[in-house]
């Protein structure tokens, strides 16, 4: 749960500590609103993706299924800076499989919090493997990193790309191949 006291104090120190006036006009309400918005910014913090991935349909032929193209938003943990892009995903169901939406919201709940991105692709893939328990599922995140493209090294255009594969997509390049066919 955000501490809404703690935010708004924070923001008020982090404004006078980059030379702000926190009482002229266009930064009186700022903190709050920081508030409120860290409360949905981290609001996967909150949510349990079992919650997500626990109304299975049952299937008869266990073929791949792919979400691509989700886009995310999340925050890198140590800037505290957006990094944004598409996740895809793909299972290899056990004779069940979950509701298309709850693939992106299993995304969300891992993207919605500060992250590090193969951390985040690790999550999600892990939490398929926990809840879902299909024969295999793989993961692969293409991000741009702000801290990375507006500060520091400043490179933009430029892509982190991470993957993590779990079940018989591990080692089985056939699989991992498929999978890249589909998302590319
Ligand atoms: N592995 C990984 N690194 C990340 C991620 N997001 C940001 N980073 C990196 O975290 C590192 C933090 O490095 P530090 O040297 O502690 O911090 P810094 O002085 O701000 O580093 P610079 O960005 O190089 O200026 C940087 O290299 C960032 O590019 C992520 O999701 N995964
Ligand atoms: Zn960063």
């Amino acid at each position: 749960m955000v501490n809404q006291d703690k935010v708004r104090e924070g923001v008020r120190l982090i404004l006078e500590g980059i030379g702000e006036d926190i009482n002229r006009e266009g930064l009186v309400e700022t903190p709050d609103r920081i508030a409120r918005m860290y409360t949905e910014l981290v609001g996967g913090m909150e949510e349990d993706a079992g919650e997500h991935l626990k109304k299975r349909f049952h299937v008869t032929n266990n073929e791949m299924v792919v979400e691509k193209d989700i886009v995310f938003y999340s925050l890198c943990e140590h800037h505290m800076l957006p990094f944004y892009g598409k996740a895809h995903i793909a299972y290899i169901p056990d004779h069940e499989v979950v509701g298309l939406s709850k693939i992106a919201r299993t995304v969300e709940v891992f993207a919605r919090r500060l992250q590090l991105q193969e951390q985040l692709t690790a999550q999600i893939a892990d939490s398929f493997m926990e809840h879902l328990s299909p024969r295999g599922v793989m993961v692969m995140i293409e991000a741009e990193h702000l801290c990375m493209t507006m500060r520091g090294i400043k490179k933009p255009g430029s892509k982190t790309v991470t993957m993590v594969t779990r079940g018989v997509f591990e080692g089985n390049t056939e699989l991992q191949n498929t999978f890249y066919q589909l998302v590319k």
